[in-house]
């Protein structure tokens, strides 16, 4: 297995551990080879997903209460969101995607990475969850004449992407009038910088050297723009902090590090 400190070869058709990515404009084979390597830690807490681990219960509740508002479902059901399809887009080992189908979503579970979708199944199948997962691209899934959804999340992603534009279009594509699209990523600032690459990856070692671009993250007004002309309207970024105080992270004013962004399509 690859050591994921270390940057994977560049070529795909030389490198054995890059064959199983699915080429399409969207993918950076390099990024998606270095995810498959760690394929196995997705459910591990204190492993290299420890952060998403530890962010996981802020934007879960976040996008609850989004979806919630939006489509007026009763906040006291157990499962509030039966009936409505959702996709995650770079689903990785299904960290996302689990919560989701326990609050009674109809979920696929979409990644680039055959071995990232093994975890993800595997571990669904572990906790009796019903959940579609498909190693395939966006692009290959919208060519394939799929039905819309009520909630496409992209969280995390997008900074891991070639044509992120390209991507985020396709991505919207799949929203069914009425619906919603989550977008989560790094803002290209300093502050992210210091605290995103320097911090996480050198200095406190919370996320394996290299995980990160700073080049490929992207400013709200960059991922609005790419909108644009999509039909879908986005709302004001909500950032996402981290305390190091409290050791906890929580929805802040402050969008220069990590942020989401919530966009809607208008009912026909
Ligand atoms: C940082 S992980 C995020 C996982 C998950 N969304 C979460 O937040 O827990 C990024 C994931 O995106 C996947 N990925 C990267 N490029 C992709 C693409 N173009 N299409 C689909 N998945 C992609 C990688 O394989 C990896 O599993
Ligand atoms: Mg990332």
């Amino acid at each position: 297995m690859a050591d994921p400190a270390k940057k994977p070869a560049k070529s795909v058709t030389n490198d054995t551990e890059l064959l199983e990515a699915p080429a399409g404009p969207s993918i950076d084979a390099e990024d998606v080879a270095r995810f498959s390597a760690l394929a196995a830690k997705w459910w591990d807490v204190k492993g290299e997903f420890a952060p998403l681990h530890k962010f996981n219960p802020t934007r879960v509740s976040f996008i609850r209460e989004t979806v919630q508002d939006h489509f007026q479902r009763d906040p006291y059901a157990l499962k509030p969101f039966e009936g409505l399809r959702l996709i995650d887009i770079g689903c990785g080992g299904g960290l996302l995607s689990e919560p989701m189908r326990r609050m009674g979503f109809e979920v696929t579970g979409l990644d680039a990475s055959e071995k990232n979708i093994g975890t993800a199944r595997a571990h669904a199948a572990q906790g009796g969850l019903d959940i579609r997962y498909m190693a395939q691209t966006v692009e290959q899934l919208a060519a394939s004449g799929e039905d819309g959804f009520d909630v496409v999340l992209t969280m995390e992603v997008i900074e891991h992407v070639n044509d992120p534009e390209s991507f985020l279009k396709t991505c919207a594509s799949l929203v069914k009038p009425g619906g919603l699209l989550f977008v989560a990523t790094l803002n290209r600032t300093l502050k992210a910088h210091a605290l995103g690459i320097v911090a996480a990856e050198y200095i406190l070692q919370w996320v394996p050297k290299g995980t990160h671009d700073w080049n490929k993250f992207l400013k709200p007004e960059e991922i609005e723009g790419f909108l644009s002309d999509t039909g879908v309207s986005p709302d004001p970024a909500v950032g996402v902090s981290y305390n190091p105080i409290t050791a906890r992270w929580a929805l802040s004013n402050d969008t220069g590090v990590n942020y989401m962004i919530v966009a809607r399509r208008d009912l026909l």
